[in-house]
């Protein structure tokens, strides 16, 4: 569970400038046209909304390929290798799982995939984008508008609503402010909480909480959500309850999902699963 620490650090340095976008009043003539052209494209979804395209997206697109990656840490004055070449790809709209012992890299392999870290050697782009490349600031430009986040630990505002805390990944993520509300209630209906749209965290059960996370993580419209043992703090009937809802978002939004899990029932709903072993995938 390395990865929730790292990744919020990060998120931190990176919401900032978003979160004072999103506040931008309308006060000028070519701001309210700025804002309008954005709401329109937004609609019909056109890039210049600052979202992903979303038209009719191409069947098994090839949305992540990571090829021959290494990475190692310094260690007492050695390199530590956890990652040790490994190849994989994510296509669209496919549930794809990394299983494997803590310690045998899945967490630095999602940072990886997440634009958070970059290897040593090999190659990963994302939607043609050559990560193992780009500085961290193009990583983050693409991250923010491209990938969501799920944690095990859901990650919410304890004071703010259901509602409030999906709005505020809309606004740090920089979308119009009058598309807030259409786009909070369609996600937290997609989640199946559309009566529960107004309490707050600690009125919530677990799961209920996590599908409030898997909304926030949705609602800037990603191509690619990753997820760290999203179910683990779950019983086993709401961790099928978030893999239901995972199903229902990637036939609705045409996401892909790449998510960490020990648990070998919900391995099952996989399209593809990697077991990773001392930071090389086998097969089983
Ligand atoms: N920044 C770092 N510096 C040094 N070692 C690191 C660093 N990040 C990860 N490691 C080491 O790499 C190995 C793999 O860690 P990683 O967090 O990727 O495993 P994991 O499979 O996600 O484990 P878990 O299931 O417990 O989260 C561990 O031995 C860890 O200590």
């Amino acid at each position: 569970m390395a990865w929730l620490p790292r990744f919020a650090a990060k998120k931190k340095k990176e919401t900032a400038p978003a979160a004072a976008s999103g506040e931008r009043p309308a006060t000028s003539a070519v701001a309210v046209e700025t804002a309008s052209a954005a709401e329109t494209a937004y609609r019909d979804g056109t890039a210049a909304a600052g979202l992903p395209v979303r038209g009719e997206p191409a069947a098994n697109e090839l949305i992540l390929s990571v090829n021959h990656v290494e990475r190692s840490f310094p260690v007492g004055g050695q390199q530590l290798h956890v990652l040790k070449g490994i190849d994989m790809e994510l296509r669209r709209g496919q549930l794809v799982m990394l299983r494997g012992r803590s310690g045998s890299g899945k967490t630095t392999l999602m940072n990886m995939i997440g634009g958070l870290d970059q290897p040593n050697k090999g190659e990963i782009y994302f939607m043609g984008h050559p990560f193992h490349q780009w500085n961290d600031d193009k990583r983050t430009e693409v991250r923010r508008k491209q990938i969501g986040f799920i944690f095990q630990a859901y990650a919410l505002m304890p004071l703010l609503s259901a509602w409030e805390n999906v709005e505020l990944s809309m606004r740090m993520a920089g979308i119009p402010r009058s598309m807030w509300k259409p786009r909070v209630e369609h996600c937290l209906e997609l989640v199946g909480l559309g009566k529960r749209m107004h309490h707050r965290p600690f009125e919530l059960s677990g799961g209920e909480q996590q599908r409030v996370a898997i909304a926030k993580s949705i609602a800037h419209r990603p191509t690619l959500l990753l997820a760290d043992e999203p179910t683990a703090e779950l019983d086993s009937q709401m961790g099928a309850q978030i893999m239901s809802v995972f199903r229902e978002i990637i036939e609705t939004e045409q996401v892909t999902i790449c998510m960490t899990t020990h648990d070998p029932t919900i391995l099952e709903v996989a399209d593809h699963v990697y077991q990773m072993v001392d930071g090389k995938f086998v097969t089983t």
